[in-house]
């Protein structure tokens, strides 16, 4: 797999109810988020149809800069027609229980983002043994989450530095994750941290993806996790 290196480190997982709430749009949210120092996009639609799902991408890819991945969640089919469309979208987010990483890889080809959950030590072997060529896995939930009602438990900082131990991929940590839990995330070696409420529920999204940026630029980066971006 030749993907290109992608910085998760603060990785924004859109809600658009959470956005709208605010009085604005995603793009509009994920636009002053890039301002404020996210490194990568997830677009999550649990509650749209295709076309609405595929304007979205197509509005926020129209505000990101280049080195600002733009990964989908779940929808490979939104992800294909964003790609055929010219829009540049940077690869595909899924988990346990969505397409299977190999189908995926077979439709979005070698190059792509392929990011997967994992929540356990089973779940973490196989992401990394997948012949798909998994890109990184998201593990969760760090803390308890009102944005997920499905949500794994809770694995807390201990339950989470005890995966990203066992992942020999790059492991972003998800799930009621605030800016405090930056350093000790990356003490761990994770790759990133990824939110969705701490930034897409926030007065200013400016200033809270700063607020991550800073709390992640604390603490050095790891030789480890060098190895694994
Ligand atoms: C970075 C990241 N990690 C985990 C998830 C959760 O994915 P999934 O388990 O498929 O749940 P939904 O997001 O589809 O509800 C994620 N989206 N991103
Ligand atoms: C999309 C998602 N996946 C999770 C997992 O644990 O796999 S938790 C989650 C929602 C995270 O939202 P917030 O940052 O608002 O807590
Ligand atoms: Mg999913």
């Amino acid at each position: 797999m030749t993907v290109t290196p992608v910085d998760l480190s603060v990785y924004l997982v859109t809600d658009a109810a959470q956005c709208e709430a605010r009085g604005r749009s995603v793009a509009e949210t994920v636009a002053q988020a890039v301002k404020g120092g996210v490194t990568a996009v997830q677009i999550r639609e649990k509650h749209t149809d295709g076309g609405d799902f595929l304007r979205t991408v197509t509005e926020v890819a129209a505000v990101l800069p280049e080195h600002v991945a733009l990964i989908v969640n779940d929808r490979v089919d939104v992800f294909l027609a964003a790609r055929a469309a010219g829009i540049r979208v940077s690869g595909v987010h899924v988990g346990q229980s969505d397409l299977p990483p190999s189908a995926v890889r077979d439709l979005i080809g070698p190059h792509a983002v392929l990011g997967l959950s994992a929540a356990t030590p089973d779940e973490l072997r196989a992401a990394a043994q997948d012949p798909a060529g998994v890109h990184h896995v998201g593990i969760g939930a760090l803390h308890a989450t009102r944005t997920k009602a499905d949500a794994p438990p809770s694995l807390g900082h201990d339950g989470f530095a005890r995966l990203a131990r066992l992942s020999d991929l790059p492991a972003v940590a998800i799930g009621g994750v605030n800016p405090a839990d930056l350093p000790r995330l990356r003490e761990a070696g994770a790759a990133g941290a990824a939110v969705v409420s701490g930034i897409c529920a926030a007065q200013d999204p400016s200033a809270a993806a700063r607020a991550y940026a800073d709390a992640w630029s604390r603490v050095p980066a790891r030789s480890r996790e060098k190895d694994l971006a």
